[in-house]
């Protein structure tokens, strides 16, 4: 292909700077490890949370009672009412709308607070045209002014109140206070400031917290706040219940029409049992004052234990045997079979130490501890199993922190409601566990819109972030990324503490009523604050669920699901070796400065602990696909400020492709229409070898430059492809036997990667269909991942394009696409020919190279309406995620697979196979 110019000879890892990547320490996950994913998040957030007024039609949205609330009563205008803007006083309006919440109990504070995004949208001209086009001039969707932001959840003991109270202070979270768009800490503090608060200590503390920050504290009601918290939960969050038997842990899903009635145990320092039977509907029913409380202060007298964790790591290594009395010790060793008792079951815990002539210094610590864990975890779970048959209940869920994620009290738990219900009753625990009340006093301003939120509104992500106070590294919590970076550098000097694997060993059972040991692999138990497993709860109001989904309950995204331990060993070796090289990339998108190679540093290390906690537990975050590892992979660049490591590969891929552009389409426009159809699937196939996450084709870049590459891909393209459902498309789009049908009326094309992908895959396909009368949606990511072109690159790729082609051109004019992308440029930004079909870019709401397609933006939401062809290009888009996906319209899934294994795994072929799926509308 002639029109080369010198750039696309460049070999596509020339010019890359090399910079040494330090790799000496890439597993790092500790005890304060945690501390971190609870504490400072400084990730860049995809949503801008653009307000809007109006709905599609223009009508004006109502707020609902949710929303923050002002006082109106007494209302009067200040000064000259003529005035454009007059000052409203509200003498009625005197609190503060705080942003966060409290349930201080027995043992533990438990903390929930809000934080709003950084106002980070950038004046996006494509979003302002493309709205208009899709008739979503001020968004299609009510409008959530204060609700966009960041839910965390922090802990601290109750005994240690005064870190707490420094905590609060050093992020002015009592401060919290909205003027009608924004945050505002910056403002004094107010008088009457008050804080929602649950739990004993909101009575006990409530004149400390006026005397210390100046907050009052308005009580509410325990039950309720536990309640409410629980059914917001289970509703909102997608893999918030689980069940946990015999070391297997199992998401469940619930079903939001068929949640009650359930029984609510919450195991704090004592016990609460609840019978739910809708939102504020619930009686306690009953409760216990062995709880929590018990074991930790039993177990610290009988053991001199420290802190609750090393009383429950103990446990770990106990043998309660030497302590309990079994049935085996009463029948001389034999089962008590008739009545369903093994030897192994105990009689009578504790039973042991009344024969013996021993002391209490004669017992190992170790097998008290796990005499004890036992004894109270087996008493909850049967006493609840009582009251869930008195009231004929079949679902139990517990909460509360003695539970702290541990997998033997689970599974005792379970093993105590699954034996004497005889399998009829089932326990389930929760991911947010202890921390029920206090979403539900956060809940309780009713000022945030929490209750209108939906799954598909919430993203969870795991910042390895920075101590606060409390946790074993102390201080002040850390303002910014360079104290986060030193916390992480600091944390690393303990790599063997932190990298010990924590014993996740499944109890054996006797199948009779009764446990073996714990098995002891390890010692330490998990840090505290990971135990948690839970996340910051990103608050993403624009997302929606794709509106083409067949059936949007039915649907997972991810392809390969990780629970399966080879596979995830599988992607875990895949990631960690890409790391290197992905750093060096980073830092050289950064200039290859000081502080990017120390920040490259700090995000492999915080990369390679998730990596490493989620090998030793997959489901730690919840339930785990592909998908999610190579979104953490992303999110945790931006956490550490790379915002777009492969800038500037792209933009060189970008050039060398377009300057190829013009003989591509010339070759193509002296085709026949069905070779040119043919050519143009070919080509998109082709053109997306170039996938930097793929370490066999970073390999191959290194053998050519772009333009030699992407020619040698199209000489290997040979039908049949693996998947190969070209003929059916080809029918769909060109007729049979003369016969002409009709084309779509619009199509929207998820695109890849940047470079040959986007502008010799791609676009000419594009162009075809425009050509045929189908309007264009090219939808791209929001932000970048890897190579994959992003939404606001797309339009001056287009432009570039469009200067060689009228078809593209004429479309992305009508689309609106050319006005933003030329001004600058050569045209006079005239609209040209507007009754052409359009060409429109729009963003999809992710930052991933995979798509979940139950969140994607309120603007692709809105443009899929009226479409009737998805296109979904790419490993991440089409076969990572997507490959099982039906729609309710035509889909065509076009990807190059570029792992061996996927080849093998998914479509029995091998690496470089292709995938045409076409599928008719369901
Ligand atoms: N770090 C910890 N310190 C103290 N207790 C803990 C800790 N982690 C878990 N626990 C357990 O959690 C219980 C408290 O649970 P929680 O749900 O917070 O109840 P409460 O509201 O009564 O404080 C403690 O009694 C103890 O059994
Ligand atoms: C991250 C990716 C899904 C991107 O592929 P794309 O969507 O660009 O086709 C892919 O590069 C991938 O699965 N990489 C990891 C596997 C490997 O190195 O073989
Ligand atoms: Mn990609």
């Amino acid at each position: 292909m002639a029109g080369l110019n010198g750039d696309p000879f460049l070999r596509i890892d020339d010019n890359i700077e090399k910079l040494q990547y330090n790799n000496n320490s890439k597993e790092v996950i500790d005890k304060e490890g945690l501390v971190v994913r609870i504490g400072e998040d400084s990730s860049n957030n995809k949503n801008n949370n653009q307000g809007g007024e109006k709905d599609m039609a223009g009508n004006s949205i109502h707020r609902s009672g949710s929303r923050p609330q002002l006082d109106l009563s007494k209302a009067e205008i200040q000064g000259n009412s003529e005035e454009r803007d007059p000052t409203i006083l509200l003498p009625n309006q005197t609190d503060d709308i705080s942003h966060l919440a409290l349930d201080i109990g027995g043992s533990l504070i438990k903390l929930v607070y809000f934080s709003r995004h950084e106002d980070q949208s950038v004046d996006d001209k494509r979003k302002k045209t493309v709205k208009e086009r899709l008739g979503i001039s001020n968004g299609n969707r009510r409008n959530f002014p204060i609700l966009g932001g960041r839910l965390h959840f922090v802990k601290f003991e109750t005994s240690k109140l005064n870190e707490c109270l420094d905590f609060i202070s050093s992020k002015q979270l009592h401060r919290g206070r909205i003027d009608s768009h924004h945050w505002n800490s910056e403002a004094p503090a107010n008088e009457n400031a008050v804080i929602k608060a649950t739990g004993g200590g909101a009575y006990k503390f409530a004149d400390l917290f006026k005397e210390r920050l100046g907050v009052s504290i308005d009580k509410e009601d325990e039950m309720d706040c536990l309640v409410a918290g629980a059914n917001f939960l289970l509703k909102a969050i997608r893999h918030e219940a689980f069940t946990h038997m015999e070391g297997h842990k199992e998401f469940v899903q619930i079903d939001h029409n068929d949640l009650f009635p359930y029984l609510l145990v919450n195991i704090g320092s004592g016990v609460s049992i609840i019978k739910v039977d809708g939102d504020g509907k619930f009686q306690r029913v009953s409760g216990t004052n062995v709880g929590g409380g018990t074991y930790w202060g039993l177990g610290r007298l009988l053991t001199k234990c420290n802190s609750f964790d090393e009383l429950l790591e103990l446990s770990q290594r106990g043998d309660n045997r030497t302590i309990d009395m079994l049935v085996g010790d009463i029948y001389g060793g034999m089962d008590y079979s008739k009545i369903g008792l093994s030897a192994s079951t105990i009689a009578s815990s504790f039973g042991k130490a009344i024969s013996d002539k021993k002391e209490l210094q004669d017992y190992r610590p170790e097998d008290i501890s796990l005499s004890l864990l036992r004894m109270i975890s087996y008493n909850i779970g049967q006493i609840s199993y009582l009251n869930a048959l008195r009231f004929g209940l079949k679902r139990i869920f517990f909460g509360g922190f003695f539970i702290r994620g541990h997998a033997y009290t689970m599974d005792t738990i379970s093993f105590a409601v699954h034996f004497w219900s005889k399998g009829e009753a089932q326990a389930m625990f929760l991911r947010h566990e202890g921390f029920l009340g206090a979403v539900g006093a956060f809940m309780s301003y009713q000022k945030h819109g929490l209750d209108d939120l939906m799954v598909h509104h919430l993203v969870e992500r795991f910042p390895m972030g920075a101590p606060y106070t409390g946790g074993k590294i102390h201080g002040p919590p850390l303002g910014d990324l360079n104290e986060k970076i030193s916390w992480m550098e600091k944390f690393v000097l303990k790599g063997t503490e932190i990298t010990a694997p924590v014993p996740m060993a499944p109890p054996g059972t006797t199948g009779l009523g009764g446990f073996e040991v714990p098995s002891s692999r390890g010692a330490t138990l998990r840090s505290d604050a990971s135990a948690l497993n839970v996340g910051v709860l990103h608050l993403v109001p624009t997302l929606e669920v794709f509106p083409l989904l067949a059936d949007p309950k039915m649907y997972e995204p991810n392809t390969i699901d990780l629970s399966d331990h080879k596979e995830l060993e599988y992607w875990f070796t895949v990631l960690s070796e890409h790391l290197p090289d992905l750093v060096d990339k980073a830092v050289a998108s950064e200039g290859g400065t000081d502080d990017a190679k120390r920040r490259g540093d700090a995000f492999a290390r915080a990369f390679s602990a998730h990596l490493a906690r989620l090998m030793e537990e997959p489901a730690a975050y919840g339930k785990l696909g592909l998908a999610n590892l190579l979104e953490l992979r992303e999110e945790c660049l931006r956490e550490f400020q790379f915002l777009d490591a492969y800038r500037s590969i792209k933009q060189r891929e970008n050039e060398a492709s377009l300057a190829v552009l013009p003989d591509l389409l010339l070759e193509l426009d002296h085709m026949d229409e069905e070779t040119r159809l043919l050519t143009l699937i070919e080509g998109v196939l082709a053109a997306n070898i170039f996938d930097w996450g793929s370490r066999a084709c970073v390999d191959l870049y290194h053998k050519g430059t772009i333009i030699e590459i992407y020619r040698m891909s199209r000489n290997k393209m040979q039908r049949p492809w693996r998947v190969d459902d070209f003929d059916l498309f080809k029918e769909r789009m060109l007729g049979s036997e003369g016969k002409k049908p009709r084309p779509h009326k619009r199509a929207l094309l998820f695109v890849d990667n940047s470079g040959a992908d986007i502008v010799l895959g791609m676009l000419p396909l594009a162009r075809e269909l425009l050509r045929c009368g189908t309007e264009v949606v090219l939808v791209a990511n929001s932000l970048p991942a890897l190579n994959d072109v992003t939404a606001m690159e797309l339009p001056d790729i287009v432009a570039e394009a469009a200067k060689h082609c009228d078809i593209l051109r004429r479309a992305a004019e009508a689309g609106g696409l050319l006005v933003d992308a030329m001004n600058n440029n050569t045209l006079d930004g005239s609209r040209g020919n507007s009754s052409s079909v359009p060409l429109m870019v729009v963003e999809n709401g992710c930052g991933s190279p995979c798509i979940d397609l139950r969140q994607v933006s309120s603007e692709l939401a809105a443009a899929a309406k009226h479409a009737d062809l998805v296109i979904l290009e790419g490993m991440g888009r089409a076969l990572h995620t997507n490959f099982n996906a039906r729609f309710k319209c035509e889909a065509l899934k076009l990807a190059m697979v570029k792992n061996q294994r996927l080849a093998e795994k998914l479509i029995k072929g091998k690496i470089y196979d292709c995938v045409c799926r076409y599928e008719p509308a369901t």
